[in-house]
């Protein structure tokens, strides 16, 4: 079994926890089938929406500056009746991804908020990256491009419209903020027999050790 940090670490990799965060019904889930599902083609589906109960789990594998990287992304139900299960999952994740909708006024005003909810879970140095999406329905825009990239600004994080329906913006917004991360250092150094876990293995060892935390 390798020991991160006696030697052996050519049989590791980097494990990051990332948060999907945002009001319901902004593309949450979207995105992150996008992002993760290899038949990009059949990952999009406008014809009904599905809003996530509790939480979903998905893994990714990416190479980042030559190391293999294991991206835990939790898509998290934006549903008010799950709002406080929802953030209890905040903890110990180095990034978030916060999702409002161009078409929708209520979910860009609700963006101060979440990100409240990351800094007091999460604490001051979580990595977040801003997404405005369904940059794809233009005629239907409410929020201004410029108006997401000021809110940005003043919080000091990147800011991308994506469209999940035509995969624009989304490879580049993991990949900047995966790339912050990566640069704090705040990743978890993980051995092999950990990386390897599947879903649901990872899922219950990280409720175990939040119960832990929790006791
Ligand atoms: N046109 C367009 N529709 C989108 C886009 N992303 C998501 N949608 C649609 O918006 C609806 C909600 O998407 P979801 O991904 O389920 O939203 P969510 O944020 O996960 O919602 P909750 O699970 O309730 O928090 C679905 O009907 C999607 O098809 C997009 O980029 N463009
Ligand atoms: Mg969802």
């Amino acid at each position: 079994m390798a020991v991160p940090g006696q030697g052996d670490e050519g049989r590791s990799a980097l494990l990051m926890k990332i948060v999907m965060a945002g009001e319901s019904c902004v593309g949450k889930t979207s995105i992150v089938r996008r992002y993760t599902e290899p038949n990009a083609a059949a990952a999009f589906s406008s014809s009904s929406y599905l809003a996530t109960i509790g939480i979903d789990f998905k893994v990714k594998c990416v190479t980042l500056n030559d190391k293999t990287v294991k991206l835990q992304i939790w898509d998290t139900a934006g549903q008010e009746r799950f709002h406080t299960l929802s953030t209890s999952y905040f903890r110990g994740a180095q990034g978030f991804v916060l999702v409002y909708d161009i078409t929708n006024l209520d979910s860009f005003q609700s963006v101060t908020s979440w990100m409240k909810d990351i800094h007091e879970k999460a604490g001051d140095e979580v990595d977040i990256v801003l997404l405005g999406n369904k940059c794809d329905k233009e005629s239907e825009r409410v929020v201004p491009k410029h108006k997401g990239e000021k809110l940005a600004w003043e919080h000091g994080i990147p800011f991308f419209e994506t469209s999940a329906k035509d995969n624009v913006n989304i490879e580049d917004a993991f990949s900047v903020l995966t790339k912050e991360i990566l640069e704090k250092k705040s990743w978890v150094l993980y051995d092999l027999e950990v990386v390897d876990l599947n879903e649901n293995q990872l899922s219950l060892l990280y409720s175990r050790k939040m119960f832990k935390d929790l006791r």
